[in-house]
Protein backbone atom coordinates (compact mmCIF):
# COMPACT_ATOMS: atom_id res chain seq x y z
CA UNK A 1 0.00 0.00 0.00
CA UNK A 2 1.20 3.35 -1.14
CA UNK A 3 2.04 5.70 2.41
CA UNK A 4 2.10 9.65 1.92
CA UNK A 5 4.19 11.34 4.23
CA UNK A 6 4.81 15.69 4.17
CA UNK A 7 5.14 18.82 5.98
CA UNK A 8 2.15 21.38 5.91
CA UNK A 9 3.02 24.67 7.57
CA UNK A 10 1.14 26.93 9.34
CA UNK A 11 1.37 30.62 8.91
CA UNK A 12 -0.68 33.59 10.48
CA UNK A 13 -0.84 36.35 12.89
CA UNK A 14 -0.77 35.93 16.59
CA UNK A 15 -4.44 34.82 17.50
CA UNK A 16 -5.17 33.08 14.36
CA UNK A 17 -5.98 30.35 16.03
CA UNK A 18 -2.89 28.20 15.11
CA UNK A 19 -2.79 26.78 18.63
CA UNK A 20 -6.81 25.94 18.82
CA UNK A 21 -6.54 24.28 14.97
CA UNK A 22 -3.14 21.98 15.90
CA UNK A 23 -5.11 20.83 18.97
CA UNK A 24 -8.22 19.73 17.08
CA UNK A 25 -6.56 18.23 14.49
CA UNK A 26 -4.19 16.00 16.54
CA UNK A 27 -6.36 15.43 19.46
CA UNK A 28 -3.60 16.40 21.57
CA UNK A 29 -2.42 19.86 23.48
CA UNK A 30 1.68 20.25 22.86
CA UNK A 31 2.15 24.20 22.17
CA UNK A 32 3.70 25.32 25.32
CA UNK A 33 2.83 28.88 26.66
CA UNK A 34 6.23 30.54 27.74
CA UNK A 35 6.39 33.92 28.91
CA UNK A 36 8.88 35.11 26.82
CA UNK A 37 7.01 36.04 23.38
CA UNK A 38 8.68 34.16 20.37
CA UNK A 39 10.18 31.07 21.87
CA UNK A 40 8.55 29.21 19.27
CA UNK A 41 11.21 27.92 16.42
CA UNK A 42 9.85 26.22 13.47
CA UNK A 43 9.48 22.31 14.61
CA UNK A 44 6.87 19.56 13.96
CA UNK A 45 4.25 20.27 16.68
CA UNK A 46 1.68 17.56 15.23
CA UNK A 47 1.00 14.43 13.67
CA UNK A 48 -1.77 14.12 11.56
CA UNK A 49 -2.03 10.59 10.33
CA UNK A 50 -5.54 10.09 7.74
CA UNK A 51 -5.81 7.14 5.60
CA UNK A 52 -2.01 5.91 4.42
CA UNK A 53 -0.76 10.01 5.35
CA UNK A 54 1.40 11.51 7.58
CA UNK A 55 0.86 15.02 7.73
CA UNK A 56 3.68 16.95 9.96
CA UNK A 57 2.63 20.14 11.02
CA UNK A 58 4.87 22.75 11.71
CA UNK A 59 4.99 25.99 13.51
CA UNK A 60 6.82 28.93 12.96
CA UNK A 61 7.80 31.97 15.32
CA UNK A 62 4.65 34.48 15.28
CA UNK A 63 5.39 36.88 12.06
CA UNK A 64 5.87 39.72 13.94
CA UNK A 65 7.69 43.21 13.33
CA UNK A 66 11.08 42.11 13.74
CA UNK A 67 13.21 44.84 15.63
CA UNK A 68 16.44 43.10 16.84
CA UNK A 69 18.64 41.39 14.90
CA UNK A 70 17.98 38.14 16.27
CA UNK A 71 14.50 39.05 15.86
CA UNK A 72 14.88 39.18 12.27
CA UNK A 73 16.77 36.13 12.05
CA UNK A 74 13.77 34.46 14.18
CA UNK A 75 11.36 35.61 11.20
CA UNK A 76 13.53 34.78 8.31
CA UNK A 77 13.80 31.39 10.31
CA UNK A 78 10.03 30.95 9.94
CA UNK A 79 9.80 31.87 6.56
CA UNK A 80 12.95 29.20 5.75
CA UNK A 81 10.89 26.52 7.76
CA UNK A 82 7.81 27.23 5.70
CA UNK A 83 9.54 27.14 2.39
CA UNK A 84 10.80 23.56 3.41
CA UNK A 85 7.18 22.62 3.28
CA UNK A 86 4.95 21.49 1.20
CA UNK A 87 2.09 22.98 1.69
CA UNK A 88 1.84 26.47 3.23
CA UNK A 89 -1.48 27.14 5.42
CA UNK A 90 -1.97 30.87 5.34
CA UNK A 91 -5.06 30.96 8.78
CA UNK A 92 -6.53 34.13 8.87
CA UNK A 93 -9.07 35.19 11.48
CA UNK A 94 -12.11 35.73 9.18
CA UNK A 95 -13.50 37.92 12.24
CA UNK A 96 -10.34 40.38 11.86
CA UNK A 97 -9.89 39.97 8.34
CA UNK A 98 -7.11 42.05 6.74
CA UNK A 99 -5.58 44.36 8.62
CA UNK A 100 -2.15 45.71 8.59
CA UNK A 101 -0.15 43.11 10.51
CA UNK A 102 -2.00 40.60 8.11
CA UNK A 103 -1.32 41.99 4.92
CA UNK A 104 2.39 42.31 5.71
CA UNK A 105 2.07 38.41 6.52
CA UNK A 106 0.42 37.92 2.47
CA UNK A 107 2.42 40.41 1.38
CA UNK A 108 5.78 38.43 2.03
CA UNK A 109 4.02 35.08 1.43
CA UNK A 110 3.16 36.41 -2.36
CA UNK A 111 6.53 36.87 -3.06
CA UNK A 112 7.78 33.69 -1.84
CA UNK A 113 7.09 30.38 -4.50
CA UNK A 114 4.85 28.52 -2.37
CA UNK A 115 1.97 26.37 -2.38
CA UNK A 116 -0.48 28.09 -0.37
CA UNK A 117 -3.92 26.92 1.24
CA UNK A 118 -5.79 29.82 2.53
CA UNK A 119 -7.82 28.79 5.72
CA UNK A 120 -10.58 31.24 6.78
CA UNK A 121 -10.88 30.69 10.39
CA UNK A 122 -13.06 31.66 13.31
CA UNK A 123 -16.50 30.95 10.71
CA UNK A 124 -18.72 30.82 13.94
CA UNK A 125 -18.04 34.43 14.52
CA UNK A 126 -18.89 35.75 11.18
CA UNK A 127 -21.67 35.45 8.17
CA UNK A 128 -21.05 33.09 5.42
CA UNK A 129 -21.81 36.68 3.55
CA UNK A 130 -18.62 38.46 4.75
CA UNK A 131 -16.25 35.34 3.49
CA UNK A 132 -16.69 35.29 0.11
CA UNK A 133 -15.49 39.35 0.03
CA UNK A 134 -12.69 38.55 2.21
CA UNK A 135 -11.53 35.31 0.36
CA UNK A 136 -11.97 37.80 -2.96
CA UNK A 137 -9.50 40.37 -1.08
CA UNK A 138 -6.86 37.28 -0.27
CA UNK A 139 -6.22 36.00 -3.36
CA UNK A 140 -5.97 39.11 -5.16
CA UNK A 141 -2.74 39.36 -2.83
CA UNK A 142 -1.32 36.32 -2.90
CA UNK A 143 -2.38 33.22 -5.31
CA UNK A 144 -3.76 30.39 -3.69
CA UNK A 145 -4.17 26.91 -4.18
CA UNK A 146 -7.50 26.36 -2.30
CA UNK A 147 -9.86 27.85 0.27
CA UNK A 148 -10.93 26.45 3.40
CA UNK A 149 -13.49 27.68 5.62
CA UNK A 150 -13.66 26.30 8.87
CA UNK A 151 -13.99 26.61 12.81
CA UNK A 152 -11.02 25.49 14.79
CA UNK A 153 -13.03 25.92 18.19
CA UNK A 154 -16.05 23.85 16.82
CA UNK A 155 -14.70 21.33 14.20
CA UNK A 156 -16.70 22.79 11.20
CA UNK A 157 -15.36 22.60 8.02
CA UNK A 158 -12.04 21.01 9.29
CA UNK A 159 -12.86 17.29 8.30
CA UNK A 160 -12.62 18.62 3.80
CA UNK A 161 -9.25 20.40 4.72
CA UNK A 162 -7.59 16.92 6.95
CA UNK A 163 -8.86 15.45 3.40
CA UNK A 164 -7.33 17.47 1.04
CA UNK A 165 -3.81 17.65 3.24
CA UNK A 166 -3.13 13.86 3.20
CA UNK A 167 -4.11 13.78 -0.37
CA UNK A 168 -1.69 16.17 -1.27
CA UNK A 169 1.05 15.00 0.87
CA UNK A 170 4.20 13.55 -1.86
CA UNK A 171 4.63 9.52 -1.43
CA UNK A 172 7.00 8.31 0.66
CA UNK A 173 7.29 6.53 4.14
CA UNK A 174 6.26 7.50 6.99
CA UNK A 175 9.29 9.93 8.75
CA UNK A 176 7.54 9.11 12.46
CA UNK A 177 6.93 5.18 13.12
CA UNK A 178 3.61 4.84 13.88
CA UNK A 179 4.01 3.30 17.31
CA UNK A 180 5.88 5.75 17.86
CA UNK A 181 3.10 8.26 17.50
CA UNK A 182 1.35 7.94 21.27
CA UNK A 183 4.55 8.94 23.09
CA UNK A 184 5.53 11.81 20.40
CA UNK A 185 3.77 14.18 22.18
CA UNK A 186 5.48 13.33 25.74
CA UNK A 187 8.72 13.15 24.45
CA UNK A 188 8.77 16.51 22.81
CA UNK A 189 6.76 17.82 25.71
CA UNK A 190 9.38 16.94 27.85
CA UNK A 191 12.36 18.90 25.61
CA UNK A 192 10.06 21.63 25.11
CA UNK A 193 9.61 22.11 29.03
CA UNK A 194 13.34 21.92 29.07
CA UNK A 195 13.93 24.12 26.68
CA UNK A 196 11.55 26.77 28.22
CA UNK A 197 13.30 26.78 31.70
CA UNK A 198 16.52 27.71 29.33
CA UNK A 199 14.64 30.60 27.83
CA UNK A 200 13.67 31.65 31.29
CA UNK A 201 17.00 31.14 33.22
CA UNK A 202 19.04 32.09 30.83
CA UNK A 203 20.06 35.33 28.84
CA UNK A 204 20.55 36.82 25.46
CA UNK A 205 21.70 34.52 22.75
CA UNK A 206 22.08 31.05 24.87
CA UNK A 207 18.51 30.27 24.43
CA UNK A 208 18.71 30.29 20.77
CA UNK A 209 21.59 28.85 20.38
CA UNK A 210 20.83 25.50 22.16
CA UNK A 211 18.75 22.86 21.47
CA UNK A 212 16.63 20.15 23.54
CA UNK A 213 16.27 16.14 22.60
CA UNK A 214 14.97 13.44 24.46
CA UNK A 215 17.18 10.76 24.16
CA UNK A 216 14.64 8.18 26.74
CA UNK A 217 11.24 7.88 27.71
CA UNK A 218 10.74 4.81 29.58
CA UNK A 219 7.41 4.43 31.63
CA UNK A 220 8.15 2.45 35.08
CA UNK A 221 6.42 -0.68 36.65
CA UNK A 222 5.68 1.80 39.34
CA UNK A 223 3.38 4.41 37.03
CA UNK A 224 6.65 6.92 36.86
CA UNK A 225 8.48 7.85 33.94
CA UNK A 226 12.44 8.10 33.66
CA UNK A 227 13.49 10.91 31.58
CA UNK A 228 16.74 11.65 29.83
CA UNK A 229 17.47 15.15 28.05
CA UNK A 230 20.26 16.51 26.40
CA UNK A 231 20.58 19.96 25.74
CA UNK A 232 22.98 20.72 22.94
CA UNK A 233 24.94 23.99 22.75
CA UNK A 234 27.57 25.34 19.91
CA UNK A 235 30.01 27.16 22.38
CA UNK A 236 32.23 25.53 25.37
CA UNK A 237 31.05 29.05 27.02
CA UNK A 238 27.35 27.96 26.67
CA UNK A 239 28.25 24.71 28.26
CA UNK A 240 29.69 26.38 31.53
CA UNK A 241 26.92 29.27 32.28
CA UNK A 242 23.93 26.28 31.35
CA UNK A 243 25.55 24.01 33.83
CA UNK A 244 26.19 27.40 36.43
CA UNK A 245 28.26 27.27 39.53
CA UNK A 246 28.72 23.90 41.28
CA UNK A 247 26.12 22.87 38.76
CA UNK A 248 23.63 24.98 40.25
CA UNK A 249 21.95 26.49 37.20
CA UNK A 250 21.27 23.27 35.56
CA UNK A 251 19.69 21.79 38.55
CA UNK A 252 17.36 24.62 38.61
CA UNK A 253 16.51 24.21 35.16
CA UNK A 254 16.06 20.20 35.85
CA UNK A 255 13.80 20.83 38.56
CA UNK A 256 11.35 23.69 37.16
CA UNK A 257 11.33 21.54 33.93
CA UNK A 258 10.45 18.10 36.32
CA UNK A 259 7.63 19.93 38.24
CA UNK A 260 6.21 21.30 35.08
CA UNK A 261 5.71 17.50 33.69
CA UNK A 262 4.72 16.39 36.97
CA UNK A 263 1.41 18.70 36.52
CA UNK A 264 1.12 17.79 32.44
CA UNK A 265 1.78 14.22 32.75
CA UNK A 266 -0.08 14.00 36.22
CA UNK A 267 2.46 11.37 37.08
CA UNK A 268 6.01 11.07 39.03
CA UNK A 269 8.88 11.77 36.19
CA UNK A 270 12.40 11.70 36.98
CA UNK A 271 14.23 13.82 35.07
CA UNK A 272 17.61 13.25 33.80
CA UNK A 273 19.82 15.96 31.62
CA UNK A 274 23.20 16.49 29.90
CA UNK A 275 24.74 19.49 28.40
CA UNK A 276 26.51 18.54 25.73
CA UNK A 277 28.96 20.65 23.61
CA UNK A 278 28.33 19.92 19.53
CA UNK A 279 29.45 22.21 16.96
CA UNK A 280 27.09 23.27 14.63
CA UNK A 281 24.61 20.99 15.59
CA UNK A 282 22.23 23.54 14.08
CA UNK A 283 23.81 22.32 10.47
CA UNK A 284 23.20 18.96 11.10
CA UNK A 285 20.00 18.41 9.43
CA UNK A 286 18.92 14.55 10.25
CA UNK A 287 19.45 15.95 14.10
CA UNK A 288 16.90 19.06 13.28
CA UNK A 289 14.39 16.57 11.42
CA UNK A 290 14.53 14.28 14.90
CA UNK A 291 13.35 17.10 17.05
CA UNK A 292 10.98 18.57 14.69
CA UNK A 293 13.34 21.82 14.22
CA UNK A 294 14.54 22.68 10.31
CA UNK A 295 15.87 25.56 10.46
CA UNK A 296 19.40 27.37 11.95
CA UNK A 297 18.63 30.73 13.58
N1 LIG B 1 -14.76 31.65 18.14
C1 LIG B 1 -13.61 31.06 17.80
N2 LIG B 1 -12.50 31.31 18.49
C2 LIG B 1 -11.36 30.70 18.12
C3 LIG B 1 -11.30 29.80 17.02
N3 LIG B 1 -10.01 29.38 16.90
C4 LIG B 1 -9.32 29.96 17.88
N4 LIG B 1 -10.11 30.75 18.64
C5 LIG B 1 -9.73 31.57 19.80
O1 LIG B 1 -8.82 32.56 19.38
C6 LIG B 1 -7.84 32.81 20.39
C7 LIG B 1 -6.44 32.58 19.83
O2 LIG B 1 -6.30 31.22 19.49
P1 LIG B 1 -4.88 30.47 19.55
O3 LIG B 1 -5.13 29.10 19.03
O4 LIG B 1 -4.23 30.63 20.86
O5 LIG B 1 -4.11 31.34 18.47
P2 LIG B 1 -2.61 31.27 17.94
O6 LIG B 1 -2.65 31.63 16.52
O7 LIG B 1 -2.00 29.96 18.32
O8 LIG B 1 -2.00 32.44 18.74
P3 LIG B 1 -0.44 32.77 19.01
O9 LIG B 1 0.04 31.68 19.93
O10 LIG B 1 -0.50 34.13 19.65
O11 LIG B 1 0.22 32.77 17.68
C8 LIG B 1 -8.18 31.86 21.54
O12 LIG B 1 -8.94 32.58 22.47
C9 LIG B 1 -9.01 30.78 20.86
O13 LIG B 1 -9.90 30.16 21.74
C10 LIG B 1 -12.52 29.57 16.29
O14 LIG B 1 -12.58 28.83 15.31
N5 LIG B 1 -13.63 30.23 16.73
Amino acid sequence: MTTRCGFAALVGAPNAGKSTLINRLTGTKLSIVSPKAQTTRFRVIGVLMHDQSQVLLVDTPGIFKPRRKLDRAMVAAAWTGSQDADITLLLIDAKVGLRDEVRAVVEALAKQQRRVWLVLNKTDLVTPGQLLPLTQELSALVPVEHVFMLSARTGDGVEAMVQHLADAMPEGPFLYPEDDLTDLPDRLLAAELVREQIFMQTHEEIPYQATVETESFKEREDGSVRIEATIYVSRPGHKAILIGEKGQRIRSIGEKARHELVRLLERPCHLFINVKERAGWDEERARLRAIGLDDSV
